[in-house]
């Protein structure tokens, strides 16, 4: 096939946030219209984003279940993406779980079923040597990327292309989050093959129905995909996201590119930014402390990483800081004796004082360590079960629990069953959200060690310091600074976490952290940064944020001109009014 038969484009390019005047319109008064050249195309009445809010949230009640809530909200975004982030912004302890975890567990499973409409885009192994060129398809000028290959979404395994939910759902979250503007996000799949069989054979599967290529073909196709992208857009930041094997691409991209993987780093950052605080609310000091660790893939590993950082900084040498973990997975307690070959990424955590003994059993090796930590990266719902928790229970005052598997459905115990088992005494943090509880006279709050409170702010922190790399150094700032980010209230109450609500402001915080790291290390290119004390670095990144309450609501560079010159009380900047592709608003 020709390179130009590769490449044809039969229609109109795939529009991330398609928008029609007549969504925008809604809010436009009659004169506008009239010069839209819209007018009598919507109802009449001139709503405001309020009534227009109210509205959608009462459509959203109406829909049963979370995977029609999913459906609605990915329709409202695809068609109206000011008053879906508005909307987002305002309620985002509601909505979260249902644009991303759990909801979106279901949405990728079931993605070929559900499928209405392109979000993102998709590049396939068939695909390579042109790499490039199909990028300029893309209408946008991008900022940040998300990319998975699909081969490990959440704990649900390899979902091959049907793992899209996962980057759009992500980027939402950037810009809700962090104030990144919606256009400067995309979502990318790469269509590898899948060694998901039900789903190769399944016929609304929509992509390529082979087994996933082998890791050499990858890392190649990763090299043209990291030059294409750095060459397509100079400054942009990569995550890489839900791959079942992150290691090689993060070792070999992390100094050549602003890149870096949430699952790895993000997840051991935000998990540091919470244990800073439950080791605090323990009382026991951080040289006392051992964990037990369910679940020895690229999730657990970085998290643990990433503390064995924050207790060398607490004064534990490396190899102090190191014996404090024990591993488990598939094959029981990880010990460089244990007769298969070990994983590259377990050597370091492997244990040799296990006098040969083979743990299988979680039970046995919390007696045999006495852990004060139980964390669960493991996939396996339910694994810390009424015997585990109550064990944990007796062994310390304050044990603490962290079921960090996704899914809900994959949490190693809920937040109930963790508080009953431990007499309400367990400092607990969960993947994902869990209801708060009454206990005794208390109500008692999960924490939520989601990645969400942290890689929104190392996106936005790369992108503003213009960072050529993305340090390891960052991605611990952004832990720390997250772990300063709680109010006095939040640090009364005990939560490990800030509440989410302030979501907006925690990212501000994170996002100086990871821009101040970036100053340290000498890889941000924005010098003009390094000037600005910290409130003034603070109103910086607020200026910068994109804010869905501040977008105009009408179409079209010239209406933007006729109403900041007009009399019609529209008097806000013209903030983001472009005309893109085929007249799109944005
Ligand atoms: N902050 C967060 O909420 C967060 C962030 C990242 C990942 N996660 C979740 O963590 C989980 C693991 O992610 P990952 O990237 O490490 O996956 P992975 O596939 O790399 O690792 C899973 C690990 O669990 C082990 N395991 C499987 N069955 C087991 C069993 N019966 N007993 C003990 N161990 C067993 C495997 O051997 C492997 O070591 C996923 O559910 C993911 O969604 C949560
Ligand atoms: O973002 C998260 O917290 C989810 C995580 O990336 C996961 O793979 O489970
Ligand atoms: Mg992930």
């Amino acid at each position: 096939m020709s390179q130009n038969q590769t490449l044809a484009r039969p229609g109109p390019p795939p529009r991330q946030l398609s928008t029609t005047s007549g969504d925008y319109d809604s809010s436009n008064p009659p004169d506008v219209r009239k010069y839209l050249g819209t007018y009598g195309l919507t109802p009449p009445a001139v709503e405001s984003f309020d009534v227009q809010a109210q509205r959608c949230l009462r459509l959203l009640a109406m829909k049963p279940t979370p995977i029609e809530k999913f459906q609605y909200l990915t329709h409202l975004r695809a068609t109206n993406v000011h008053l879906f982030y508005r909307l987002l912004s305002e309620n985002i302890k509601e909505l979260t779980p249902l644009i991303y975890t759990p909801t979106v567990g279901e949405a990728c499973v079931r993605w070929h079923e559900i499928f209405t409409q392109p979000e993102g885009m998709y590049l396939s192994y068939t695909d390579r040597g042109h790499l490039r060129q199909i990028l300029d398809n893309w209408p946008y000028k991008v900022e940040i990327t998300v990319l998975t290959d699909g081969s490990r979404i959440l704990g649900l395994g390899d979902l091959g292309v049907n793992g899209m939910g996962i980057p759009v759902g992500k980027l939402a979250l950037y810009t809700a989050c962090a104030g990144i503007r919606p256009e400067a996000t995309l979502p990318l799949t790469l269509d590898l093959g899948t060694n998901n069989k039900a789903l190769r054979e399944d016929p609304l599967y929509m992509g390529a129905r082979v087994p996933k290529i082998s890791a050499e073909e990858e890392k190649e196709f990763l090299d043209e995909l990291m030059a294409a992208l750095t060459d397509k857009w100079p400054s942009i930041v990569i995550q890489f996201e839900d791959f079942k094997n992150p290691f090689p691409s993060l070792e070999r991209y992390q100094n050549t590119y602003a890149m870096f993987n949430d699952d790895v780093q993000g997840t051991g950052a935000v998990i540091v930014g919470g244990f800073i605080n439950a080791v605090k609310a323990s009382g026991v000091p951080a040289k006392d402390h051992r964990a037990i660790f369910l679940g020895a893939g690229s999730a657990g590993v970085g998290v643990a990483k990433q503390i064995v950082e924050f207790f060398i900084k607490e004064g534990l040498t490396e190899e102090e800081a190191r014996r404090k973990f024990w591993f488990v997975d598939s094959n029981g307690l990880v010990t460089s004796d244990r007769g298969d070959k070990l994983a590259d990424h377990k050597v370091y955590f492997a244990r040799n004082d296990n006098n040969g003994r083979q743990y299988q059993s979680l039970l046995r090796l919390i007696d045999f360590v006495r852990p004060t930590i139980l964390m669960g990266l493991s996939t396996i719902g339910g694994a810390f079960n009424t015997d585990i928790l109550q064990r944990m229970a007796k062994l310390n005052d304050r044990p603490i629990i962290f079921p960090l598997s996704n899914p809900s459905s994959k949490s190693e115990c809920t937040f109930e069953e963790a508080v009953h088992n431990t007499d309400g005494r367990c400092l607990f943090a969960s993947g994902s959200p869990f209801p708060s509880l009454e206990y005794g006279e208390k109500l008692l709050t999960p924490g939520q060690g989601n990645n969400m409170y942290v890689f929104p702010g190392i996106g936005l922190g790369a992108i503003l310091s213009e960072a050529v790399s993305v340090t390891q150094d960052m991605i611990y700032a952004s832990a720390e600074s997250l772990s300063t980010s709680l109010n006095k209230q939040e640090v009364a109450d005990g939560w490990l976490y800030p509440d989410i609500r302030r979501i907006r402001e925690v990212s501000v915080i994170v996002t100086r952290g990871v821009i101040r790291a970036a100053q340290q290390n000498g890889v941000d290119r924005a010098v003009k940064l390094r000037s600005l004390n910290d409130e003034q670095l603070d109103a910086y990144i607020k200026e910068r944020m994109y804010d869905p309450h501040q977008e105009r609501d009408i179409v079209g560079g010239e209406a933007a001109q006729l109403l900041t010159s007009g009399t019609n009380g529209y008097t806000n900047g013209v903030n983001g009014i472009t005309n893109g592709v085929s007249g799109a608003h944005l």
